[in-house]
């Protein structure tokens, strides 16, 4: 039986996912895995028998990644499983900078007694207008799953998009429209842009990327959109930016007392992904990848480990072994396991950066002496015994 605790509130079709062989426990302290969304862990002490975190969400960054790695915990997120809904908010944040329709929608309800308030409209109306989106130029950062979807979006709706992403894999490259342009200078693009849209993991890299320095290249009276973490933008700039009219919106969906207080700023409350069809796809595809890592020992989907897919375990054993990514470690694993009369039937082995994961498909018995025996082995950080349960 595992044992789950969940460190927010997670969609029951995800929890319903884990059926048979799981239990929901409070204390954390108590559990094999934790499912978590924005909840803060890195003030909180990795217990002991932590196997595994899933992040129903795409951002990382509430979660120690490197502790976890270093302690052969595997952390997992579900990518693309809420774009749709932070693409949509993305394109309401476009088109509510387009117009103060939000002044408007106050301005009705605030005159709702007048009988007069239909003539009225029609005089007070020039106030809260504004441009349209066709025609103008979008910038996208980041073309991962959100940034692609709002670039194909935004083309859609006649703008021209400059896409910028260094790191643009290959998934995202098939998906993106080919009207969309490549940029390879962040420079260009910030200083061609009406609307800019920024859609990057934070990360020590991309920390505070739109600093004052690029915040001053941006067009006059451009539109700044960040639905991806305040951290990457110095809104201490931006304030002034906004303040001086050099900037003319920002649309943000992360309030802090700096974005709060921020003249010309929409801020929301983090709703990026709340949608219900966003909660159920992020839940489901977590618990998805819970179970196949705790029953079959596959890695699909994580953020600190490589991808490992031996497929269902259907008879045998495994082991799973977490490790540093040094010369002779596979000598040594396999050799210990041949040396106890163990046959390796399939074998797996990935790093990634310092941490590397292999796992094995064994025909005989796996007992605590051989395990022991790995978990010796210097660079071995977690050994673990998986059994076919059909
Ligand atoms: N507001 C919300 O509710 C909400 C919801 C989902 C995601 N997010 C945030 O949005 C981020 C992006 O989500 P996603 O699902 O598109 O992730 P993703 O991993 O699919 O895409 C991220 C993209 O950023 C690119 N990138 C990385 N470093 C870059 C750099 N220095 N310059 C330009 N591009 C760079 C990557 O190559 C990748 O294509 C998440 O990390 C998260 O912080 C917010
Ligand atoms: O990174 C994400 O997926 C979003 O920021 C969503 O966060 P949430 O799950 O707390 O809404």
């Amino acid at each position: 039986m595992y044992r789950i605790h969940c460190m927010n509130n997670i969609a029951r079709v995800g929890t319903e996912r884990l059926g048979a062989g799981y239990s929901f426990v409070d204390e954390a302290d108590q559990a094999d895995a934790w499912v978590v969304r924005s909840a803060n862990l890195h003030e909180l002490a990795l217990p002991e028998g932590l196997l595994a975190i899933a992040r129903a969400g795409a951002g990382v960054n509430n979660i120690p990644l490197d502790a976890c790695a270093a302690r052969g915990i595997v952390v997992f997120n579900t990518p693309g499983a809420n774009a749709n809904a932070v693409k949509e908010l993305v394109i309401c944040g476009m088109l509510l900078s387009c117009r103060d329709i939000l002044g408007g929608a106050v301005w009705v309800q605030e005159n709702a007694d007048d009988p007069e308030v239909s003539k009225r409209a029609e005089k007070a109306k020039k106030q809260f207008g504004g441009r349209e989106l066709a025609g103008k130029t979008v910038g996208v950062i980041g073309l991962g799953a959100i940034g692609a979807a709002v670039a194909n979006a935004v083309i859609d709706l006649g703008a021209e998009v400059m896409g910028y992403d260094p790191f643009l894999s290959l998934d995202s490259a098939w998906g993106l429209d080919r009207r969309i342009e490549h940029v390879t200078n962040l420079d260009a693009l910030l200083s061609k842009s009406d609307f800019v849209t920024i859609h990057v993991p934070v990360t020590n890299v991309t920390r505070g990327m739109l600093g004052a320095d690029q915040i001053a290249l941006m067009k006059p009276g451009a539109v700044l959109l960040n639905f991806a973490r305040d951290a990457l933008v110095d809104e201490q700039a931006l304030a002034e930016a906004l303040g001086d009219g050099r900037v003319a919106r920002y649309v943000s969906d992360f309030a802090n007392p700096a974005s709060a207080n921020m003249k010309n700023a929409l801020v929301l409350p983090h709703l990026g992904a709340s949608t219900g069809e966003a909660e159920d796809n992020c839940a489901v595809m977590a618990a998805t990848e819970l179970r196949d890592y705790l029953e079959n020992g596959n890695i699909v989907n994580s953020v600190n480990y490589g991808r490992v897919d031996l497929g269902p375990l259907e008879t045998g054993e495994r082991v799973a072994l977490f490790h540093e990514n040094s010369q002779g470690v596979i000598g040594e694993v396999t050799h210990a396991v041949a040396a106890r009369g163990l046959n390796i039937e399939n074998m797996s082995n990935v790093s990634r950066g310092p941490n590397a994961y292999t796992l094995l498909e064994v025909t005989g018995s796996v007992d605590e002496d051989v395990i022991g025996e790995l978990r010796a082995l210097g660079s071995i950080r977690r050994a673990r015994v998986l059994h076919a349960t059909k």
